[in-house]
């Protein structure tokens, strides 16, 4: 299969942003390329891995590559990220020289080369994250969670997804009832399951995301606990009774937790949906959101009857853990 190969050439500064939006434009893979990853400081107290980068690049710069199924309207993927690069300076992130080029690329090109790059990380407390093919001991007290993301988003090394681990680690109790929206990989749908919840469901726009979230489902054993559905965002709950959706999707609304790790400009979309579904008291994780969206996004939620209890932050990204009041 012949894939849409999107560079964008960038600085390390707004890497994270354009990695994060690539994906949401339905990227089968992103790939990063920084100068000085080594002579940079990097926190590896939770065992973090970083690896030599063989290229070229000058310090401070990245180079951003996308990958695009061959059915994917290149032309249209190209404008947005334009338009996205050009739209960096409104959040004060410096997009450096922000070409966008194409060409067309073989699978074999890219589909396994980013594996020799994952390895297991703890990424909280309790929580390490273990490619399918990696061997690993973990001690007596760590959830390890299986995974092969293949080409949905969620290895779990992004710093958005860390965020959400962790505070997922803090909010999941036993027994509880959990909607993930936008799972990618699965991996917090999985991981909510292996700490304790009793019913997970996790939604995804993308049939090759729901396709991954299913196989890292079944590779963890939760097939019992997590049920993947195709949906925009929370649509597969209109025109359901609650007792038709926990008999078909799993889950007893109203739910304990809702967690997404999508852009802001998306969460702000269904808020109201979220506060419907939880209970009152219930918990809403939200990542994916740039520092400079933050105000935005509390404001928003807090309008419409949300207290942010917490605000945890990594790199540019923000995870907020809000309550319904
Ligand atoms: C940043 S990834 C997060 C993946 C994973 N949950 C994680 O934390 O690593 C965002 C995911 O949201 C999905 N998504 C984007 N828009 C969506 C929508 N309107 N409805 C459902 N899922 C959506 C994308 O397909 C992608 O898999």
């Amino acid at each position: 299969m012949q894939w849409h190969e999107i560079t964008i050439y960038t600085t390390e500064e707004a890497s994270e942003a354009i990695s994060h939006y690539m994906h949401e434009l339905g990227a089968g893979g992103v790939s990063i390329e920084e100068s000085g990853s080594l002579d940079r400081e990097r926190d590896t107290s939770l065992g973090q891995w970083y690896e030599k980068p063989l290229n070229n690049i000058p310090e401070g710069e990245a180079e951003i590559k996308g990958y695009f199924s061959d059915l994917s309207d290149v032309s249209a993927i190209v404008d947005q990220c334009k338009t996205f690069v050009a739209s960096l300076q409104e959040f004060e992130l410096d997009a450096g020289k922000g070409t966008v080029s194409v060409r067309q690329v073989d699978e074999e090109d890219w589909a396994t080369a980013w594996k020799q790059y994952y390895k297991p990380v703890r990424v909280s407390e309790r929580l390490t994250i273990k490619p399918t093919w990696e061997q690993y001991e973990p001690a007596p007290e760590e959830i390890v969670l299986e995974m092969d993301p293949g080409m949905a988003f969620g290895t779990g090394t992004h710093a958005t997804t860390s965020l959400c681990l962790r505070a997922l680690e803090q909010v999941v109790q036993p027994g509880d009832h959990v909607i993930d929206v936008g799972t990618g990989s699965g991996i917090l749908a999985v991981a909510s399951a292996k700490l304790g919840a009793a019913h997970v469901l996790a939604i995804d726009l993308d049939p090759v995301a729901v396709s991954s979230a299913n196989e890292n489902v079944r590779l963890n054993g939760m097939q019992d606990h997590v049920t993947v559905r195709e949906s925009d965002l929370l649509q597969v709950f209109h025109d359901q009774t609650e007792e038709q959706a926990s008999s078909t999707l799993g889950v007893r609304l109203p739910v304990r937790v809702v967690v997404a790790n999508i852009l802001a400009d998306i969460i702000l979309r269904f808020v109201d949906d979220v506060h419907q579904v939880l209970q009152q008291d219930g918990v809403y994780v939200i990542s994916g959101i740039i520092g400079s969206k933050e105000a935005e996004v509390c404001t928003v939620l807090e309008q419409k009857g949300f207290h942010i209890d917490d605000v945890q932050r990594e790199e540019d990204w923000v995870v907020l853990i809000a309550r319904k009041g």
